[in-house]
């Protein structure tokens, strides 16, 4: 046990709260890739800052991109320049997004990341960068960090194929930077499954907001046609996986949680939420941009495929844990390559606790069970640090290993948490 362990408060009664989420990560690094490689400086409001935003920030400014932060981001392209190392640290969108844009500076780009970082995987999106033209020379494990893209100022482009079955960051990595390829690029899924559809919806959506023509008409096939990306001057919406925890602990405890700002419309896979937490037995009401999500304390056991929304699936594996009913979760084995193998992860702590979870080849399987009280874990990663808190709302005596960690794009998840429960903390 560290002694940094963070014991997770006990609601002591229904909720009522509203909760102000930052912005959402997944749209926050893709405004700044594509305001780097745009015609002019772009403005972007609400943005978030965390550290796989900043990271990306600073990946940019090393590549010779002005990036300001501030209450706004004010991001000023410039010539993409070579020998230099990007830090990934443990993001995602920054070691799936930026090789493509590396490939368009002059000179080797050395890609790095932190240990856990080293396990993710990069091989269809590095194989892809080699099938058109680009020299990616890997430093350890192929197919892995760290590696080098060999930048020559431009890329020709055309077509390529990609496995995207670990990832669909492989698809929007590849999309993102094809406007600047010489001949744009056609992009084609050759794997039986593909997650996290809605993130490549995303990519599409902003692409094409930058005045980008994108041909998404056959399906796991994207055109990217060449050509400039406009500079602009956008808002960020909330990131909805991030009020994920938040809207659980209505259910999971009872009572209300409100979160402002929730979106009409969205590609971020969040807006799958009130449906999924009105089949969990929670109800879920928009009142212009107010979500509300009112729960009874009681959670209804579910089978549920989150094939397209695998980064909730923590949260809502925690929610399950307190359900009454056995659950299924699919369409989910890709867990196994985000922040740490999460399926293990969800497993040996829901386990740990007294709880019943067990890996199946795409998923999990949770039973109810008594839990107790006991260390929780994190591995690095914050979606397996709010998924113990929520947990904690309910069994006296968790303790949150490593909450820090939820840094990675909720800096102050501490402070929303306790802010939420105000005076209902059970003494
Ligand atoms: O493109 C993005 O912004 C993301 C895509 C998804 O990745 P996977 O397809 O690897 O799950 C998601 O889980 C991740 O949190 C963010
Ligand atoms: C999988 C996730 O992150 P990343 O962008 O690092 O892939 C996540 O946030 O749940």
């Amino acid at each position: 046990m560290t002694s940094t362990a963070w014991p997770a408060p006990v609601a002591d009664g229904p909720l009522d709260a509203t909760v102000e989420v930052p912005g959402s990560k997944s749209l926050s690094n893709r405004y700044l890739v594509l305001a780097a490689l745009a015609d002019g400086p772009s403005r972007l409001r609400a943005m978030l800052s965390s550290r796989d935003t900043r990271l990306m920030g600073a990946a940019l400014e090393t590549l010779g991109v002005g990036v300001e932060t501030g209450t706004d981001w004010l991001v000023t392209p410039g010539a993409l320049r070579g020998h230099v190392t990007v830090d990934c640290g443990l993001a995602g969108t920054v070691m799936r997004f930026l090789p493509p844009v590396a490939a368009l500076a002059d000179g080797p780009v050395h890609f790095k990341g932190d240990v856990e970082a080293l396990a993710r995987p990069m091989g269809p999106i590095l194989d892809a960068l080699r099938a058109l033209g680009v020299r990616v020379d890997d430093e350890g494990e192929p197919g892995r960090l760290p590696f080098t893209v060999h930048g020559e100022g431009a890329v020709r482009g055309g077509a390529v194929d990609v496995d995207a079955s670990g990832s669909s960051q492989f698809v929007s990595g590849l999309l993102l930077a094809a406007p600047r390829f010489e001949r744009g690029l056609t992009v084609r899924h050759t794997g039986a499954t593909l997650p996290s559809v809605p993130h490549i919806e995303m990519t599409v959506a902003l692409l094409r907001t930058a005045g980008v023509e994108v041909d998404d008409s056959v399906p796991g096939t994207w055109r990217v046609e060449p050509g400039p990306v406009a500079a602009r001057d956008v808002r960020v919406e909330p990131d909805l996986s991030n009020a994920a925890p938040f809207l659980c602990a209505a259910l999971a405890v009872g009572g209300t949680v409100r979160v402002p700002g929730w979106p009409a419309s969205t590609t971020q896979p969040g807006g799958l939420l009130p449906g999924i937490l009105e089949q969990l037995g929670g109800t879920a009401r928009l009142d212009g941009d107010v979500l509300t999500v009112s729960g009874t304390g009681a959670v209804r056991g579910a089978d549920l495929d989150l094939h397209a929304a695998g980064e909730i699936a923590p949260t809502i594996a925690a929610l399950l844990v307190l359900a009454d009913f056995p659950s299924r979760l699919r369409g989910i084995a890709h867990l196994r390559g985000h922040e740490t193998d999460r399926l293990a992860a969800l497993t040996a702590e829901i386990t740990r606790l007294g709880g019943r979870c067990a890996e199946t080849a795409d998923g999990l399987r949770i039973e109810p069970a008594p839990l107790t009280g006991g260390e929780w874990r994190s591995y690095a990663d914050h979606r397996m640090a709010t998924a113990g808190a929520l947990i904690g709302l309910r069994v006296p005596g968790v303790l949150v290993e490593d909450v820090a960690t939820t840094a990675k794009t909720l800096p102050d998840f501490v402070g929303l948490w306790t802010g939420m429960l105000g005076a209902r903390v059970a003494a």
